[in-house]
């Protein structure tokens, strides 16, 4: 890390390439918002490479390189479909923020008849946050650093909710370095679930009705509900960027076991020795807060930004952490705990989707309405 300039947390524009501020050009469509979408081949301006990025479930992300200026860029490509045009739309939204993946361009081809968007953004070329810390064995890992590393993430994380959206997928994947060594900037990206949590925002005609299956929306409204999933997802970040192993572990060093799950839906998780011996009860107290299972009750992005241990970080001890030595120790079950955290993280978005549930009165289902005037009688 160790970038702690005045434009820390801020937004920037510098880029000559962007399009932002523009109007769109004559042969160019919008999407909701402003963000021009060019209709002109990608090829025309970028040379795609090769080189493949990332392979995710929404599409591929290649290297590619602008043919005026020889710049390197990451080119993700989706099918051209609501969801991506979300996707796209949201993220080009926050993309001025220093701490968000930058885009550059979008482009609207057709590939084989098949309509795709393509998705010019920065190349992060530094890798995924936890990825560095393991290669840090070497040298100490200390609480200061993973305070300082909460607060870019929470800037982020601030500069989204206040414009009313919601990530929904904040994990270790979608947190990387734009560059290596320490002048890397930590950037979050991967919008394929965010959603806009405002009045404005196009909601079903109708009222929707909510499955609560994690937690009670209907309790906290909806937009408060998406906010508190990116806060929890901020916590367990933040558990593990202190100890080097998630909040929910059966035990240290055991493998997971099948009620993982389930004690992530009580809460229950514990600060063990020596991991935690050393680290301050500032920090212990920041994740209190943000791992309460009643998300009424979970630390909102404001208080988190308000605390002392994010606010003065760089007065955090200096206490050297386990982080990098349990990462290295732990390899193989990271991708568990990939996979578990996707899940709990999906089973939160269930939860609060715009799922229009139809009234028994409306269902074509045969056996509901026999059941149903048999009930009547
Ligand atoms: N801007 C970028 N620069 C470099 N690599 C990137 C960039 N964006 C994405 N990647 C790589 O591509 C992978 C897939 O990207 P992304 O997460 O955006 O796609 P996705 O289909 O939405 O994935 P997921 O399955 O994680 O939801 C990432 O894990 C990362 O390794």
């Amino acid at each position: 890390m160790g970038n702690v300039e005045t434009t820390r947390g801020g937004a920037e524009n510098s880029n000559p390439l962007s399009n932002q501020n523009l109007p769109p050009k004559a042969h160019s469509s919008t999407l909701q918002s402003t963000m021009p979408v060019h209709s002109h081949p990608v090829t025309q301006d970028y040379k795609i490479s090769r080189q493949v990025l990332g392979v995710g479930i929404n599409g591929k992300v290649v290297e590619c390189h602008n043919r005026k200026t020889g710049t390197k860029f990451a080119l993700k490509v989706l099918r051209d479909v609501p969801k991506a045009r979300r996707e796209v739309e949201l993220h080009y939204m926050a993309s001025e923020h220093r701490h968000i993946v930058k885009i550059f361009d979008v482009y609207e081809n057709t590939y084989n008849g098949v309509k795709c968007l393509l998705v010019v953004m920065e190349c992060m070329e530094g890798g995924e946050l936890f990825s560095r810390i393991q290669e840090r064995a070497q040298s100490a890992f200390t609480e200061r650093e993973g305070a300082e590393i909460m607060y870019d993430i929470c800037c982020a994380v601030q500069y989204l909710h206040r414009m009313n959206i919601a990530h929904r997928d904040i994990k270790p994947e979608n947190l990387l370095y734009s560059t290596k060594g320490s002048s890397g900037v930590l950037k979050l990206t991967d919008f394929g679930f965010a959603k806009r949590t405002d009045a404005t925002a196009i909601r079903p005609l109708e009222t929707p009705c909510y499955t609560p299956y994690y937690a009670a929306p209907e309790v906290l409204g909806p937009e408060k509900y998406d906010k508190s999933c990116d806060m929890w997802s901020i916590g367990v970040v933040m558990y593990i960027l202190l100890c080097g192993f998630p909040p929910f572990y059966s035990a240290h060093g055991l493998p997971m076991s099948p009620g993982m799950k389930t004690r992530i839906r009580s809460g229950q998780y514990v600060f063990p020795s020596p991991e935690w011996d050393r680290v301050s009860e500032a920090a212990k107290d920041v994740i209190r807060g943000l791992l309460k299972t009643d998300p009424s009750e979970r630390l909102t992005i404001d208080q988190v930004m308000a605390h002392k241990w994010i606010t003065h970080y760089m007065k955090v001890p200096e206490t050297p952490l386990f982080t990098p030595a349990v990462l290295n120790e732990e390899r193989m079950q990271w991708s568990e705990m990939q996979d578990e955290m996707e899940k709990t993280l999906a089973s939160m978005r269930v939860g609060n989707e715009d799922i229009h549930i139809k009234s028994l009165k409306e269902s074509n289902n045969k056996l509901l309405n026999k059941r149903m005037k048999k009930e009547k009688k």
